[in-house]
């Protein structure tokens, strides 16, 4: 499994990753969807390079000209809540691709304790495509995982990204024990190194779905 952290290299996302983080910033709700919204573009942008290509013959108002397009058909698959606005920013720049959701929650049966329940599913079909799977946070690693065996009723990837904004060092490894090592890319804006009781990450940011959204009940 391959892993691409883009906090070994800095760029204008290490910026918009301690805007998220940022108790004095992140509560600006606008600010934090949009940072969401601009990390997912960037990360579709360099996921593209993965991307196999085709030549195609166009015409311009002059001539004829050789264009590159993309070749693999790709789905952008997205957790929900949090996922929103990080999956409208991956749609901004592979605005050719499909869609896929799933919706993936944390039901607390105590405090310290829940379950991660799938309820609703909406995906094309699967085989043979390249699936981007998004998710701004990867606590467990739990709701991605149970969001792939959902979609894989849909057929059979045949290229797996996992993108996320934080993962915890544990999800990375709970991920790379679980998913198809040869065609599994996992691309992050940051490794956190903890989880704590409440299996958030440390330092993290927080809730990204109540911070993008509000606090649900
Ligand atoms: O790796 P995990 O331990 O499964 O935790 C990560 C999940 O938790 C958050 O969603 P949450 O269940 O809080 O729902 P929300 O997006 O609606 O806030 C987040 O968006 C991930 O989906
Ligand atoms: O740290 C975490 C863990 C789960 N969900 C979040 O939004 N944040
Ligand atoms: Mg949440």
């Amino acid at each position: 499994m391959k892993i691409v952290n883009f906090d070994d290299n800095h760029s204008v996302i290490s910026q918009y990753m301690m805007e998220l983080r940022n108790v004095d910033i992140q509560h600006d709700m606008l600010r934090f969807r949009r940072n969401l919204e601009r990390i997912g573009e960037i990360m579709a942008y360099e996921i593209s390079k993965t991307f196999n290509y085709r030549q195609v013959e166009i015409t311009t108002p002059l001539d004829t000209a050789t264009c590159n397009v993309i070749a693999d058909k790709v789905v952008l698959g997205t957790i929900f809540r949090a996922g929103v606005p990080f999956h409208l920013g991956f749609l901004n720049t592979l605005d050719q691709a499909e869609n896929a959701f799933v919706s993936a929650y944390r039901k607390y049966k105590e405090k310290e304790n829940f379950d991660v329940f799938i309820e609703y599913i909406a995906s094309p079909r699967l085989d043979g495509k390249t699936l981007i799977l998004a998710d701004p946070m990867l606590a467990t690693g739990a709701s991605m995982e149970l969001s792939y065996r959902a979609l894989l009723t849909k057929g059979e990837p045949e290229k797996i990204h996992i993108a996320s904004v934080i993962a915890s060092q544990v999800a990375i490894d709970y991920i790379r024990e679980r998913f198809p090592d040869d065609k599994t890319t996992v691309w992050v804006g940051a490794i956190d190194p903890e989880i704590n009781s409440h299996s958030y990450i440390v330092p993290g940011l927080g809730d990204a779905g109540d911070l993008a959204y509000g606090i649900k009940e």
